[in-house]
């Protein structure tokens, strides 16, 4: 079945996000929706997205940037959700064909009814931009100052992956970070599994966040619903696949470039990284051989955004 290429807003200001409910007669009525719609023949997507907002809201988007593209088999119908933040427009918006709508916290979007493709959008739009992956050596006052020194360059989420340290230095690194700053946290899987494949039950209550290793995935299920939370690595489509039927939200795809912590791996490329971003179902980080300027460039291949260890640690 051909998809039908759907232009969808994201407006958002300070936290809050603008939903519009769809009407009982249309295609996933009832339901609340980012507002868009269907991109014409010959159209550009952006393009659409404008006429589309003036259309439903009379607003005039100004800047726009894309977050995610979904691709969702409904059954009767398939969709390519095209999905762009607008964080600037002109007018105020007001519902043209008489649906309500609502300025969503971003913190609350879980508990609206949205159409099932809808959900890697959420995820997006929850999920930070920059995570700061953690040095596999040094102790932990050293570990602790790496983090410090991320969060000032931007970072809004970490993964504790630092090999050389034990359960006790990781919960102390944990509660540290948490006490520095509201970001999120996972641990990746390494610290919480045993070479006989037990996990770590005190470590796991206390993250909550848990980040697998391709190895450690097929064990996502001793998590439980942890696992709505949880991120995975990934290198190649069928590894995407099993962390999406496994429940994840997000993955890092690796290595884009080559990376001094594996040297050897070839990178993929942003060609081949971008269209691999364009089949997953969820958000997607860039990884390996990363610097920060890269994030604008990450953004408009559709990833989530970048990850990594160095991107933080060899800045002026
Ligand atoms: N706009 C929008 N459409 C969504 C979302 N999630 C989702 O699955 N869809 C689906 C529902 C529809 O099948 C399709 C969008 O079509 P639409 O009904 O908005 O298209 P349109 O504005 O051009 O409306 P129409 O004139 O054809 O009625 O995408 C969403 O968040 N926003
Ligand atoms: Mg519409």
């Amino acid at each position: 079945m051909s998809s039908v290429h759907v232009a969808v807003g994201v407006i958002l200001t300070q936290k809050k996000v603008l939903l519009a409910k769809r009407a009982q007669h249309q295609h996933q009525g009832g339901l609340w929706e980012f507002p868009g719609g269907k991109v014409e023949a010959g159209e550009h997507v952006t393009a659409a997205l404008n006429r589309e907002l003036k259309e439903e809201l009379a607003i005039n988007a100004t800047q726009m940037q894309p977050l995610i593209q979904i691709r969702h088999d409904y059954g009767d119908k398939v969709v390519l959700l095209d999905v762009w933040t607008v964080t600037a427009f002109d007018g105020e918006p007001s519902g043209q064909e008489g649906q309500p709508l609502v300025w969503a916290d971003l913190n609350q979007l879980i508990h609206y009814d949205f159409p099932a493709a809808n959900r890697p959008i959420v995820s997006a739009l929850t999920l930070p931009r920059l995570i700061a992956v953690t040095p596999s050596s040094g102790a932990k006052d050293e570990v602790l100052a790496f983090c410090q020194k991320a969060l000032a360059l931007g970072a809004a989420g970490f993964q504790l992956r630092s090999l050389q340290l034990g359960p006790e230095d990781i919960n102390w690194l944990h509660s540290k970070l948490t006490e520095l700053c509201g970001v999120p946290i996972w641990i990746n899987s390494a610290h919480l599994f045993d070479n006989s494949g037990v996990i770590n039950q005190a470590l796991l209550s206390l993250a909550a966040h848990v980040h697998f290793t391709s190895r450690h995935l097929v064990q996502a299920k001793k998590v439980g619903s942890c696992i709505a939370n949880a991120t995975a690595s990934c290198h190649n489509l069928e590894e995407i696949r099993a962390a999406e039927a496994a429940g994840i939200k997000a993955v890092y795809l690796s290595p884009v470039s080559a990376t001094p912590s594996h040297p050897d791996a070839n990178g993929l490329g942003w060609d081949a990284f971008s269209q691999l971003v364009a089949k997953a179902k969820v958000p997607v980080y860039a990884l390996g051989g990363m610097a920060l300027a890269d994030l604008p460039f990450a953004q408009n291949c559709y990833a989530q955004g970048i990850a990594g260890i160095s991107l933080f640690q060899f800045q002026p």
